[in-house]
């Protein structure tokens, strides 16, 4: 196949957006930013057909790298690999209305990724495993009663928001497997080197009651990722109420962009966006999906599933978010 009608068969493929950040991760592959395997792992994920992705790999100019490449491909077709994306990666963002919005480089915001049969199974999961079977109180706090010998009440353990953290293999193992979809979905529509794999190893649940707002901050746990624009996505939920979520790159810059969620959007921050500050500034009245009324509590479900890699939670300070490294507690744990 000549060079020419191997564009055009990718970009019919691909589609115009993702054949764009797919040449960029070609263009990454050449200059070294990106290894074979990795680039090998997109581009099997982004060209489906076995004939394209073949002439794909022939078309790769450098012999050392091409022959990498051909070496990860027998390694996936040997593995069986190519048939392992299980049907719930392979759902998510099959929703009708589904589309990425990269807004920033490793800032992928997955429209309508989940449909609303997976956001009410994730609501009812979140409610379950984090409200207090063994013990666990869960969003609340029982606090004493207004007046003397009234019965103790249930307080949102922040304010008007109830946060949970748990491990994330406190969940039924779906959960990994849709946010493996996300990821590479947001991979396909942005980078691998923008949004990097991630081992998700903790959940840390967020209930917005309307008029909740959380305060500007980074989430950055490991020390190195906040040196480094490498970090593993945070890949973030909406069930329920949409929400505006807020964010700029220092805590100083006077002002920010803001993207407002909806239920069933995915939003991932990786690569160069891992350490956005970012705030939610709003939870928006009335925009309930009538399906999930009853379902759960009347507010917004927020699920961030992080990769806190060697990081060791304290939990003897929940609610609070306390995380350390090498016995190190990381600065901005909050
Ligand atoms: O609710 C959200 O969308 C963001 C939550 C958040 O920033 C956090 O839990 O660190
Ligand atoms: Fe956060």
């Amino acid at each position: 196949m000549g060079h020419d009608t191997l564009v055009t068969s990718l970009k019919t493929a691909l589609g115009p957006g993702p054949y764009r950040s797919f040449r960029a991760t070609s263009h990454a592959l050449q200059l070294g930013d990106v290894s074979p395997d990795v680039w090998y792992g997109t581009a099997s994920r982004a060209v489906r057909d076995a004939d394209l992705l073949d002439a794909v790999v022939r078309s790769i100019p450098d012999a050392g790298v091409r022959s990498e490449v051909e070496r990860a491909h027998r390694d996936r077709v040997d593995a069986g690999a190519g048939a392992s994306t299980s049907e719930e990666e392979a759902r998510v963002m099959g929703e009708k209305g589904s589309v990425a919005e990269v807004l920033a480089p490793g800032l992928v915001c997955l429209r309508r990724a989940i449909d609303l049969e997976t956001q009410a199974w994730l609501a009812e999961r979140a409610f379950e495993v984090g409200e207090g079977k063994d013990g666990r109180q869960g969003f609340y706090n029982t606090v004493p009663g207004d007046a003397p010998g009234d019965a103790p009440v249930l307080r949102l353990n922040q304010g008007t928001r109830g946060r949970v953290i748990l491990p994330v293999s406190d969940f039924p193992e779906r959960l990994g497997r849709i946010v493996r979809g996300c990821v590479r979905c947001a991979q396909t529509a942005d980078s691998c080197t923008n949004v990097p794999d991630m081992n998700p190893t903790t959940a840390l649940v967020n209930f917005y009651k309307e008029g909740a707002k959380f305060k500007w901050h980074r989430d950055s746990e490991d020390p190195a990722h906040a040196r480094h624009d490498t970090g593993p996505p945070i890949v973030s939920f909406t069930v329920g109420l949409s929400a505006d979520f807020s964010y700029k790159n220092r805590f100083e810059d006077a002002t920010h962009r803001t993207v407002r969620l909806n239920s069933g959007d995915v939003l991932l921050f990786g690569g160069p966006s891992r350490m956005i500050v970012h705030s939610v500034t709003g939870v928006v009245p009335r925009t309930m999906p009538p399906m999930l009324r009853g379902r759960m509590l009347h507010g917004r479900l927020n699920v961030t599933v992080r990769d806190i890699g060697r990081g060791v939670i304290d939990s003897s300070m929940f609610p609070a978010y306390r995380v350390s490294y090498g016995g190190v507690q990381s600065e901005d744990s909050y």
